[in-house]
């Protein structure tokens, strides 16, 4: 997402582009010319898939832990070296500049929009604010990790063997009476708080059984912990909590209570607070004229647009086939030489990833579309109108603009259910009382943009975020974490993406907003650290890598729940045809963000472990406040050049030592994360599955519970 100035004016200057687009990932199905790698982390050899089967992982146990050692070497991270340019400057380059030298890095700061706070003082902000729960730790684990300092950039034998770990962690319901190291678990030890913790847990359930009023497609698995909103929920729910237990720290956005369970409180934007009525117009305020006029000629466009997707809600597999038939259909009316390729298509080997034979029909029907331009000229399509619902029909009037992104205006939609008189079913999105809020994203092609390119941009945007939208589970239900692309229609003049609407802004705004208080508290951040991280490992499960993880691509609802989106430059690593990753090359996304891997030249990387670092980063920019640094190339950046050098000569970096938290002991199990995540040898760096099963994650608790994951939550 880039509707707002970047955070450095750099970044955009030198936009990355994509090497290997969608569009080629996807030609490269029938006329491979990649030969198969082996990925990093798959012990798989030949035909390499995400992971191993059980009877490799046996045969490669003594290797892994052979491997394992070498890792927990602290001389994993080598030096730059010369060869591999241009990560290696001249010496020169690595001296300290403007006094910022291994100490003074730290007060270096690339800040920008967050607000003017050095690294040093923000760190120091923090530290106060939560010291108060830092006294709450046990003094025996203390302790016990004295020695929690030196990085051995790998996990500690605790990390490897709780892989292996009991159900109630497993399970994906937070269970605070296992985890006896937490922060939470110590607070909630004495027998007033296990009581509390009992009565949360009974809350939770009707809590979940609650949300319902949230989403009118009910049978979700995933639920979070509150009710949406309601407001006769959200103050029972509020009154409880306050009852049950002490808050014990309140931010704008944040409390945390006594016995360790925390509460996200962000703000709505005012669209869905205002009153409209009928014709989307604003209560009070009908006589802004500009306001009028300015969309009125857009939003007429936007009331005829067509879903290009078939209009009977049909489980999801059954609905692309159908598109699929009819798109291979057609291609054997149209010629001989496509008739054959029915019987040619490869069978799926994949059948977890997200781009199948459906998708692949989607795909085509799609580009014919962008290829033929606009046929729907001032008019409806008859014939579709019979089929379909128009936008307004289905997901109401605009009622106001979210936001402005590089291809056109981000507008809200929102229809009244109460209206409602047909029977239809209504897509999951963000619900206030009998309202359904949407968010319409206009598409349209730059104008120095080639059709071709927009349609790449369009398939991969569209189709990626609707395959991952629908395969959340067995039941074909969504992940909490990726947010819905719930319909793609055609308007007179170009194309609109009907997404899942997050009311409470992106991670960008947050940053933005709380940077005035001293940033988001760290328990904050670790929340929604996991859940990215959950995320982006869903999406890896499916064969997808984001490559441009970044805070304007995160977006959140009132209750805190993270979703990752904007999947336009998302990589398709491997397809249900395949087995094999497929790898990269070139740089891809926003430059703070981007591993250093990508910078070099002809070099081809694994996707995956791209995502892993940015999620690093990102990691460290909800705790610093600003950007770790501006870019990862030690001649161009004195902050990462000195990351380099500290951890050349010191095996340690100041800014990752110097990361307070609540708890000394999951402050240390995240250090040695920090430095499994910023190996900037990719082969050597930790995977985002290794971060969900490290000691850091499981002492973190997270409020969206993972009920169908296989991930240890
Ligand atoms: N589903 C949504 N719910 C709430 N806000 C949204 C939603 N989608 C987008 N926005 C807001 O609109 C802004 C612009 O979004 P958009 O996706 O167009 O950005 P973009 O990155 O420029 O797009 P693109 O990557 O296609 O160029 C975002 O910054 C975000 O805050």
């Amino acid at each position: 997402m880039s509707g707002r100035p970047e955070l450095d004016k750099d970044v955009s200057d030198s936009e990355l582009k994509r090497s290997r687009s969608f569009s080629k990932s996807i030609k490269g199905l029938f006329k491979s010319t990649s030969p198969p790698r082996k990925a990093p982390g798959t012990a798989e050899s030949g035909g390499v898939g995400i992971k191993a089967s059980d009877k490799l992982k046996k045969l490669a146990k003594s290797k892994e832990l052979e491997l394992e050692s070498k890792r927990r070497d602290p001389s994993a991270i080598p030096p730059p070296r010369l060869g591999d340019a241009p990560l290696a400057p001249p010496a020169a380059a690595y001296r300290p500049q403007n006094g910022h030298g291994s100490k003074s890095a730290r007060s270096h700061s690339y800040m920008t929009d967050f607000g003017k706070l050095s690294l040093t003082k923000q760190a120091g902000n923090s530290n106060a604010s939560q010291e108060s729960l830092v006294s709450n730790d046990d003094p025996k684990l203390k302790a016990k990790h004295t020695s929690g300092g030196k990085a051995d950039f790998s996990f500690s034998d605790g990390e490897e063997s709780d892989y292996f770990q009991p159900k109630a962690v497993r399970s994906g319901v937070h269970d605070p009476t296992y985890e006896e190291s937490s922060i939470d678990n110590k607070l909630a030890k004495t027998p007033d708080n296990l009581r509390r913790v009992k009565s949360l847990q009974r809350r939770s359930s009707n809590a979940n059984a609650t949300s319902r009023s949230r989403s009118l497609s009910s049978t979700s698995r995933y639920r979070g912990r509150s009710p949406t909103q309601g407001s006769s929920n959200t103050l029972r729910e509020q009154s409880e909590d306050e009852n049950d237990a002490q808050c014990v720290l309140k931010s704008k956005t944040f409390m945390v209570f006594e016995d360790g369970h925390h509460k996200h409180t962000l703000s709505v934007t005012q669209i869905v607070s205002e009153n409209h009525d009928e014709d989307g117009a604003k209560g009070k305020s009908m006589f802004s004229l500009s306001g009028f006029f300015k969309g009125h000629k857009d939003d007429e466009r936007l009331e005829s647009a067509l879903s290009l997707l078939p209009r009977a809600r049909l489980e999801f597999h059954k609905r692309l086939s159908r598109i699929m038939d009819d798109e291979l259909k057609d291609e054997n009316d149209e010629g001989s030489e496509n008739s054959s390729r029915k019987g040619s298509m490869p069978q799926p080997v994949n059948p977890n990833a997200a781009i199948g034979s459906e998708e692949l029909g989607m795909i085509s029907k799609i580009s014919k579309k962008i290829h033929d331009g606009v046929v729907m000229e001032g008019s409806v399509d008859d014939q579709m109108a019979k089929k379909n619902y128009t936008l307004f029909q289905k997901y109401g009037k605009p009622v106001g603009v979210i936001g402005h992104g590089a291809y056109g205006v981000v507008k809200v939609c929102c229809i009244d259910t109460a209206n409602i008189t047909d029977e239809r079913s209504l897509d999951e999105t963000y619900v206030k009382g009998t309202k359904m809020y949407y968010a319409v994203k206009k598409l349209k092609p730059r104008t120095d943009e080639a059709k071709e390119k927009f349609g790449t941009r369009l398939t991969s945007e569209f189709i990626i975020g609707h395959a991952l939208s629908q395969r959340g589970s067995e039941d074909h239900k969504s992940h909490p974490n990726i947010l819905k692309m719930l319909d793609l229609m055609q308007t007179p003049d170009g194309f609109v993406e009907v997404l899942e609407f997050c009311p409470s802004g992106d991670l960008y705004s947050l940053l933005a907003r709380t940077a005035k208080t001293g940033g988001l508290h760290v328990l904050e951040a670790d929340c929604y650290m996991k859940q990215l991280l959950h995320g982006v490992q869903y999406m890896h499960d499916h064969g997808i890598a984001h490559c441009d993880l970044k805070p304007e691509n995160i977006l959140f609802d009132p209750q805190g729940t993270l979703k990752i989106c904007d999947f336009g430059t998302s990589c398709v690593f491997q397809t249900a045809w395949e087995k094999q990753v497929h790898f990269q090359s070139g740089a891809v996304g926003s430059e703070p963000y981007v591993a250093p891997e990508e910078f070099i030249a002809q070099r081809e990387y694994d996707p995956r472990y791209v995502d892993c670092w940015s999620c690093g980063i990102i990691y460290c920019t909800m705790v610093l406040g600003h950007y770790l640094w501006k870019i990862a190339l030690v001649d161009k950046d004195p902050v990462y050049a000195s990351f380099i050098e500290e951890m050349r000569t010191k095996r340690e970096f100041s800014v990752f030592e110097e990361m307070k938290h609540v708890s000394p002991e999951v402050g240390r199990c995240r250090k040695l994360c920090l430095y499994a995540i910023f190996q900037w040898n990719p082969e050597k760096r930790t995977s985002v599955e290794k971060l969900l099963h490290s000691n850091w994650m499981k002492r973190t608790w997270c409020c969206v519970p993972y009920k169908s994951s296989k991930i240890a939550h």
